[in-house]
């Protein structure tokens, strides 16, 4: 069967592979794990080229987690220009970012809009940024399986190959089962899931090291197994983390997060090329 181009597929074509962030729940900490997951993959060698996409329209939180709070979006002949996080090195920069965040007059209108515009943005964010050549592009979603997901996923049939994603979800019960409603919206539309990550799991004294478990721990894992998904490792509730990714600064590579984080990124690579 030959798949029709499209100018989406057009712009993606050298996109590697394409990782959609998704949870059942809002709050879950979706947004981070999409940004450490970019920074992790940027991180990983001196040469893997990452995207990272919001189209979290109502909620933008990438600008201010990726430390471009106030940058705007260029428009060239060809298309967009994506915000690198890494620009103004001596390196090319290879961390390209797009938001709906860097549309805004000010950070802090809201979007109301209906399903069909939202439909048309998504399909912008897509087809009409230069990307480029990409390892990775991450695409962090809002919670729930929305207008946001469907829309993506029509939009991006013609490169169904290259996509998988990562489930996000915290320990507690309620999340759990929200994440089980995003498991089943993976297997309805026929999505590969590289593995469940658990946030926001268990809370690590910064002085003593040890772990109190503030909203539980283990469910994810038991989630995984019981569902045959990978599980990709679980990820302590880290102030320091909170301190970098809400603009409060502080390097991310320096948090413990960091260090944890990358197992993660290992287990998505390896994911990636299966
Ligand atoms: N492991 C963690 N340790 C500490 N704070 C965290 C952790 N993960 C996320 N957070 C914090 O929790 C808050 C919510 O996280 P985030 O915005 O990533 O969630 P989300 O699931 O994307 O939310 P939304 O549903 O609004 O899109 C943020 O302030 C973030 O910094």
């Amino acid at each position: 069967m030959t798949v029709q181009e499209t100018p989406v597929s057009r712009r993606l074509k050298s996109v590697k592979h394409i990782i959609i962030v998704c949870s059942g729940k809002g709050g879950v900490g979706k947004s981070s794990v999409s940004t450490q997951l970019a920074l992790s993959l940027h991180a990983s060698s001196p040469n893997t080229r990452v995207g990272l996409l919001d189209i979290d329209l109502t909620g933008p939180s990438l600008p201010r987690m990726i430390g471009l709070d106030g940058h705007g979006v260029h428009q060239s002949s060809d298309g967009w220009v994506p915000v690198y996080a890494d620009a103004g090195r001596e390196e090319e920069p290879r961390l390209a970012c797009m938001s709906i965040g860097f549309l805004l007059k000010n950070k802090g209108d809201s979007v109301v809009w209906r399903g069909p515009k939202k439909n048309a943005m998504i399909r912008q964010f897509l087809g009409d940024v230069r990307w480029g050549d990409l390892d990775y592009l991450v695409i962090d979603t809002p919670p729930g399986t929305s207008d946001e997901h469907i829309s993506l996923l029509e939009h991006l049939a013609p490169v169904h190959s290259r996509l998988s994603a990562v489930i996000v979800t915290t320990p507690q019960a309620v999340a759990l089962l929200d994440a089980m409603k995003c498991l089943s919206f993976t297997r309805a539309v026929n999505l590969p899931v590289l593995g469940l990550v658990e946030n926001m799991s268990g809370y690590v004294c910064p002085c003593c090291g040890e772990v109190s478990n503030v909203f539980s721990t283990g469910g994810g894992e038991e989630m995984a197994k019981r569902e045959g998904v990978p599980f990709l490792g679980r990820m302590p509730i880290d102030p320091e983390l909170v301190t970098v990714l809400d603009g409060g600064g502080g390097e991310y590579h320096k948090t413990p997060s960091a260090t944890l984080f990358s197992a993660i990124t290992t287990q998505v690579m390896a994911g990636c090329v299966m």
